[in-house]
């Protein structure tokens, strides 16, 4: 493939690659769940059946592994055009902890990174949460880097263009005239209505990349399908609304609707960890299987070369943006490409200081507000 953007990195003397983490062996569950559901209200009946899923595969995440191949695969990205800017890796909820990478990133004398998030979508959880974490941990750490978070990748023909050959391999194993059941990550109504900075673009986001996909294979095929976007793992207390149809009842929808097959296409995640592997793999597999509907799971970009390129051509923009030069934005969908800082009122679940943009008016009010609320509304 032509290279059409500058292979310049400056300003920038680092990537860090900023994932969720996870466990990597038994032990490691508890902790792990702890970390991530501390001050988020989640029952502990919730918190129990996660931690089943984890122990039903040896109490070991996949997600750490998949990052250090992303590591792998962008290291040789950068290779290939001659950029030996270093790669660091940190996570919000397991060990490589963000605060030791940038730590250790400040020890190198890094200056100035640019943060590539394993997380496509805006909305508090994908996307300010993250933020939250690198105000925080960059607080605590004399001297760490000034950091800029890479705009929100969902809707760049490399991540969508992933999915378009995904979805054709998913169907190819399906009988004619399969559905396709777009999914991503439930999160609370609530927390959808505030994502973004005019709210919904959780959803909207989605909406327009399962177009974008749907659109492209029926040009290529001239075959119409039904598609919709359903939603998995849903959490929280019970009384409190998430985003659906489950994944699990939308099946049963299907079947009574006497579709020949399903073509299940994780739009919401970058790669095969838990819920992927349990949700859909496990979980949503077994209903497809009671009710005899055929079901093919579509993969995730993971290394997909169309991924890494287009993780690498986002640091080539963002260095050249900073620059001060127009750099290209490709995107395809309805919205245009995103934003690359964040509005200090974006997402703006919980009002604590978010990284990039934490001398904001916002950071300041909120450092001097009372701890978290527990819940998520
Ligand atoms: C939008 C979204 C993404 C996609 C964007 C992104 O990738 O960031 C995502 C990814 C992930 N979520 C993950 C794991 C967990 N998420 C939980 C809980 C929650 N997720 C939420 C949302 C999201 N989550 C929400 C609103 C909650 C409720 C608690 C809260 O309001 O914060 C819980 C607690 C148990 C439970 O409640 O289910 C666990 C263990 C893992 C690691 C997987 C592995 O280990 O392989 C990954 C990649
Ligand atoms: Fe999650």
């Amino acid at each position: 493939m032509p290279v059409d953007v500058s292979p310049d990195p400056t300003p920038y003397d680092a990537v860090l690659l900023l994932s969720f983490g996870g466990p990597e062996k038994p032990e490691d569950v508890l902790p792990f769940l702890q970390n991530v559901t501390r001050g988020r209200g989640i029952p502990d009946d919730r918190l129990k059946e996660v931690g089943e899923h984890y122990y039903s595969f040896g109490g070991k995440s996949p997600i750490n592994d998949q990052n250090r191949e992303l590591l792998a695969a962008l290291r040789t990205s950068f290779d290939e055009l001659g950029i030996d800017l270093p790669l660091y890796w940190g996570n919000r909820n397991w060990a490589p902890y963000l605060t030791d990478t940038l730590r250790e990133m400040t020890a190198d004398g890094v200056r100035r990174a640019v943060v590539i998030v394993t997380s496509a979508y805006p909305s508090y959880s994908g996307c300010r949460q993250y933020r939250e974490n690198l105000a925080d941990a960059a607080a605590q750490v004399e001297g760490a880097p000034v950091i800029d978070k890479l705009r929100h990748y969902a809707n760049h023909p490399g991540f969508v263009g992933s999915f378009v050959e995904s979805t054709a391999e998913a169907l190819s194993r399906l009988p004619e005239g399969a559905a396709i059941a777009y999914v991503t990550h439930s999160i609370p109504t609530t927390m959808n209505a505030t994502s973004g900075p005019d709210g919904n673009a959780y959803t909207s986001w989605h909406e327009d990349v399962a177009a974008e996909i749907t659109a492209e294979l029926q040009r290529r095929t001239g075959v119409e399908r039904r598609t919709d976007l359903v939603y998995c793992s849903r959490s929280g207390p019970p009384h409190l609304p998430w985003l659906e149809p489950d994944i699990n009842d939308h099946l049963e929808d299907l079947e009574a609707d006497g579709v020949p097959g399903v073509a299940v296409v994780p739009i919401g995640f970058v790669s095969d960890h838990m819920e992927v592997i349990y949700d859909l793999d496990t979980e949503a597999a077994a209903s497809a299987e009671k009710l005899h509907l055929p079901m093919a799971r579509a993969a995730t970009p993971g290394t997909d070369p169309r991924f890494v390129t287009m993780l690498r051509d986002l640091v080539l923009e963002r260095a050249a943006a900073e620059r001060g030069e127009q750099p290209e934005r490709p995107c395809v969908g309805k919205l245009g490409p995103g934003w690359d800082d964040c509005r200090p009122d974006c997402c703006p679940a919980l009002r604590r200081p978010a990284a990039p943009g934490s001398t904001t008016p916002d950071a300041v009010q909120a450092s001097t507000a009372a701890s978290a609320p527990k819940e998520t509304a």
